[in-house]
């Protein structure tokens, strides 16, 4: 008998501090592959910092995250920056997009860093974003919107299990904004990846497998939000 994979992504008692004064704790909940899950909650209640733990770029006081049965808490430095690069798509809020490098290098480079060159690639995530024409443009020639989907081509573009997505459609118009949802939750059924989806937009949280919402004192099922539980 072969033993049952391990969730995809495990969040056990998870506790935030700033000093003595709590972000966040007793946050649990688990992911399996296929699976979205949206995350809201009140402004500054610690979404983004909750996201950045389960990158590994941010610490935490207590609890354990656990992606595919590694213990991120096991991994140095070196391992996590490794890890990271293989297993993690993170659409940040402040889109991280590298201003010296052009769109389809912004959008190449996760692939690069892992030594796989695949210009179709590329072109497919630069396509599937509605960004036809803008492949040699730099950052600053760029609307927030379209800076927006650059940021979220990167992360889908090496296919990775885990998707963190911080208000990834907080920028862009209602059509598009729905494109792109179909796009992360389409790569993330079809991928059999787990993606996190933080946003403030009842439409977006309702399209996600289930709802959670962060309060201080841990998730709760965000029925008020959603509709689910
Ligand atoms: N260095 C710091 N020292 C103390 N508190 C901090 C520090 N950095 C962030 N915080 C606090 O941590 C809390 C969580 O911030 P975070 O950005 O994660 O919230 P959020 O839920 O994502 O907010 P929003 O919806 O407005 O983007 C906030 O109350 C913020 O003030």
């Amino acid at each position: 008998m072969t033993a049952a994979a391990p969730p995809l992504l495990e969040v056990h008692g998870l506790a935030r501090r700033y000093g003595t004064q709590a972000v966040f704790e007793n946050v649990d909940f688990t992911l399996d592959k296929g699976q979205s899950l949206a995350i809201t909650g009140d402004s500054g209640v610690g979404k983004s910092t909750l996201l950045n733990c389960l990158a590994g770029l941010d610490g935490w006081q207590a609890g354990r995250i656990v992606h595919q049965g590694v213990d991120l808490a096991q991994l140095g430095d070196t391992a996590r920056a490794v890890w990271r690069r293989a297993h993690l798509g993170f659409v940040f809020q402040a889109f991280h997009v590298l201003p010296q490098l052009t769109v389809a290098q912004n959008i190449a480079l996760p692939l690069m860093l892992l030594g796989r060159s695949d210009g179709a690639r590329v072109r497919t995530m630069i396509d599937a974003v509605g960004l036809q024409g803008l492949d040699a443009r730099m950052p600053q020639q760029l609307s927030g919107g379209q800076l927006q989907r650059v940021a979220i081509a990167r992360a889908l573009v090496h296919a990775p299990p885990l998707l963190l997505a911080d208000e990834p459609t907080g920028n862009l118009d209602p059509t598009t904004a729905a494109l792109i949802l179909d796009l992360l939750l389409a790569q993330t059924r079809q991928q059999d990846a787990a993606l996190v989806l933080v946003t403030h937009a009842p439409q977006a949280a309702a399209r996600c497998d289930r709802t959670l919402q962060l309060t201080t004192r841990g998730m709760c099922p965000a029925s008020s939000v959603s509709g689910q539980a």
